[in-house]
């Protein structure tokens, strides 16, 4: 059988989105959903190896793609070690790597496991593309101000790649002449100037900048540091407070925009003031990493499913508009990005990188 196809795999917290690309062109494409029962029975995110691609199985068999017609299986990279943002081939220590954790939990450390699983059963090549571990940040946005904590790139950088090469795309430039800063508004939000290309600093999607759906972002440390001794909540509470019910959801008990709009229509004068309050503390986010381009922004850019909110982008706008133009693109091109990270190196536009030689830190 002719082999024709790239498999996209791009494992998140409550879904695995699939698809097949043939070149450019998307044949195929599902979200395959896990309820939260579903999940609570794995311990680690490893352990939901099998689970998950039995499901990618069965999705290939229903839509009748045999895995002997793909040429290459492609997944969402994951918190491996701090590496250049690239396309990367799945080796065996980038297995190790991802099934350790070896920067924290994250659903897609799954991405690059089941791209290598499904791809060496075909003895094919399977790759990662821009892991939310692509480290591009100059020297001096490392420094924290507390000698034995250093800010770690930890960001959205498919999405954000993915938007920054369309924008130039769009302006007829290369992405190398451009500053843009741009921001991931998700479950997670990412903000980051983009330098000529390079990811040279980020909030830290899961830890710091502004509050988001569902995580706090940056907090006031010193009364952070007394809640953690509080005696009232142990240090996982306090990591789940931090990430997964921090944020939008910890005040209003929803992660969804959508809902938070309807309670603010009906005139919940509440809702409006955390939902805005989210949208100006992106906006600050956003004026601080253009000063991190000294000013000189071509555009802004904002991306993730937040960003089809009107209300939420007008706040950013007004607030914003005087740095540069901003650009919308709501949602994200993920898989998109993760296919063309494939077909650049099929191609030889571009090298294939190997982890262990990229490696920074
Ligand atoms: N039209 C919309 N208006 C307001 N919020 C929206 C809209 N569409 C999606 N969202 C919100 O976007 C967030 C999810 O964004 P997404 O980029 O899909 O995140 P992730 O991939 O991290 O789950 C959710 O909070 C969701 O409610
Ligand atoms: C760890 C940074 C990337 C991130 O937060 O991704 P999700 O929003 O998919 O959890």
């Amino acid at each position: 059988m002719n082999r024709e196809y790239v498999l996209a795999i791009n494992p998140g917290s409550t879904s695995t989105k699939v698809a097949i690309y043939k070149g450019k062109e998307m044949i195929k494409v599902k979200k395959i959903e896990h309820s939260a029962r579903e999940l609570e029975k794995y311990k680690k995110i490893p352990d939901q190896y099998d689970y998950r691609l039995n499901l990618i199985y069965e999705w290939l068999q229903s839509e009748g793609i045999s895995t002997s017609s793909l040429i290459a299986v492609v997944g969402r990279g994951g918190l491996l070690r701090s590496i250049p943002g690239g396309t990367y081939v799945v080796t065996e220590k980038m297995i190790e790597d991802l099934k350790i954790g070896i920067q924290g939990e994250h659903a897609s450390n799954l991405g690059g496991i089941l791209a290598k699983g499904i791809a060496d059963g075909e003895k094919i090549k399977s790759f990662i593309v821009d892991p939310v571990a692509v480290d591009e940040f100059e020297d001096i946005a490392r420094i924290s101000g507390l000698k034995e904590i250093e800010r770690r790139s930890l960001v959205h950088a498919l999405n954000i790649k993915a938007v920054s090469h369309r924008r130039a795309e769009e302006l007829g430039k290369d992405l190398s002449e451009l500053n843009l800063v741009v921001a991931h508004l998700g479950g997670g939000i990412s903000v980051s100037p983009v330098k000529l290309g390079k990811i040279v600093d980020a909030n830290n999607a899961s830890e710091m900048g502004p509050f988001s759906p569902e995580r706090t972002g940056s907090l006031p440390v010193g009364d952070l540091v007394r809640l953690c001794y509080s005696g009232k909540y142990t240090f996982d509470e306090m990591k789940i407070k931090i990430k997964g019910k921090g944020g939008l959801v910890s005040y209003l008990g929803t992660t969804d925009g959508r809902e938070i709009e309807e309670r603010i229509k009906n005139g919940d004068e509440y809702a409006q003031l955390i939902y805005s309050a989210m949208a100006y503390q992106i906006g600050k986010e956003i004026g601080a990493m253009a000063t991190a381009l000294e000013g000189k922004v071509d555009n802004i850019i904002l991306t993730g499913g937040l960003a089809y909110s009107e209300y939420l982008v007008d706040i950013i706008k007004n607030m914003v508009g005087f740095i540069a133009e901003v650009v919308v693109y709501p949602g994200e091109d993920e898989m998109k990005a993760l296919n063309e990270g494939v077909l650049r190196v099929l191609k030889g536009e571009e090298n294939e990188k190997i982890y262990e030689n990229e490696v920074l830190y």
